[in-house]
């Protein structure tokens, strides 16, 4: 069953000016539920865009937007914030923690946020950062900061998984243990997972590859066999 549904999806800026961006132009597809979908496109290709739009950040000019069942294209404000809360988490390249707070409350504010959280202590231990979470983010690794990003992502136990870029801001092993994780995350507990990146490489690793150019679909596949991240090499 779909869990994501596009339909003619636009996102234009300065429509009708003779400078009209067609940041997103004409989007259909669907992805299945327990999917990890990594999205693939040159700098400029819409990516961001999208992932926005799928995550209840930014409305669309045209289309519909269905999310489980939910068409969120005619949302109001107030309805999107709703739906971020509670269906959405997001991990960016460059983590967005709170700086003043520890990898611990950063997690706990997060879970704050949803009636029905996962276990901190166990979110913590999943993500390896246990005997860390008495640390301010200033005092953890690139690494180790972004783990505390999926731990805050992941502790509202959300259907959908937003990355942009994850691993962007990491070295090789440790963007390699990131891309574990989410592979884990989607594969154990049946979540969708989306992955935006440069890195063709790690498509193998994808139930699901969408390719965009000029905010258009180029290639929409299934992978019926995803790769283990531990034997991808890139
Ligand atoms: N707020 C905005 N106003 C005008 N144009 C925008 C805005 N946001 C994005 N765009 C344009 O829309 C197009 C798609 O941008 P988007 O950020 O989605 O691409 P991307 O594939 O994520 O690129 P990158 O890989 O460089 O992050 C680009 O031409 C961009 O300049």
């Amino acid at each position: 069953m779909a869990y994501i549904e596009l339909k003619h999806v636009f996102k234009i800026y300065n429509r009708g000016q003779n400078n009209e961006i067609r940041a997103n132009n004409d989007l259909t597809f669907a992805l299945n539920a327990g999917e990890l979908t990594i999205i693939v496109g040159e700098s400029g290709a819409g990516k961001s865009t999208l992932l926005d739009i799928l995550g209840g950040m930014d409305t669309i000019t045209a289309g519909s937007v269905r999310i489980n069942n939910e068409d969120i294209s005619h949302y109001n404000y107030r309805q999107l914030t709703a739906f971020r809360r509670r269906a959405v988490g997001f991990v960016f390249q460059f983590y967005n923690l709170l700086p003043n707070l520890t990898a611990r409350e950063n997690v706990a504010l997060a879970a704050e946020l949803v009636s029905q959280p996962a276990a901190i202590d166990d979110i913590l231990q999943a993500v390896g950062l246990h005997t860390r979470q008495n640390n301010f983010p200033g005092e953890l690794s690139g690494g180790e900061q972004q783990r505390v990003a999926i731990a805050r992502a992941i502790v509202k136990n959300p259907a959908l998984l937003l990355c942009d870029e994850p691993t962007g801001a990491l070295d090789y092993h440790t963007g390699k243990k990131i891309l574990k994780l989410l592979q884990d995350f989607c594969h154990s507990q049946n979540k969708n997972v989306i992955i935006v990146t440069h890195n063709q490489m790690i498509k193998p690793m994808a139930d699901h590859i969408l390719e965009l150019a000029d905010g258009q679909i180029k290639k929409d596949e299934l992978n019926p066999t995803p790769t283990p991240v531990e034997q991808i090499e890139w």
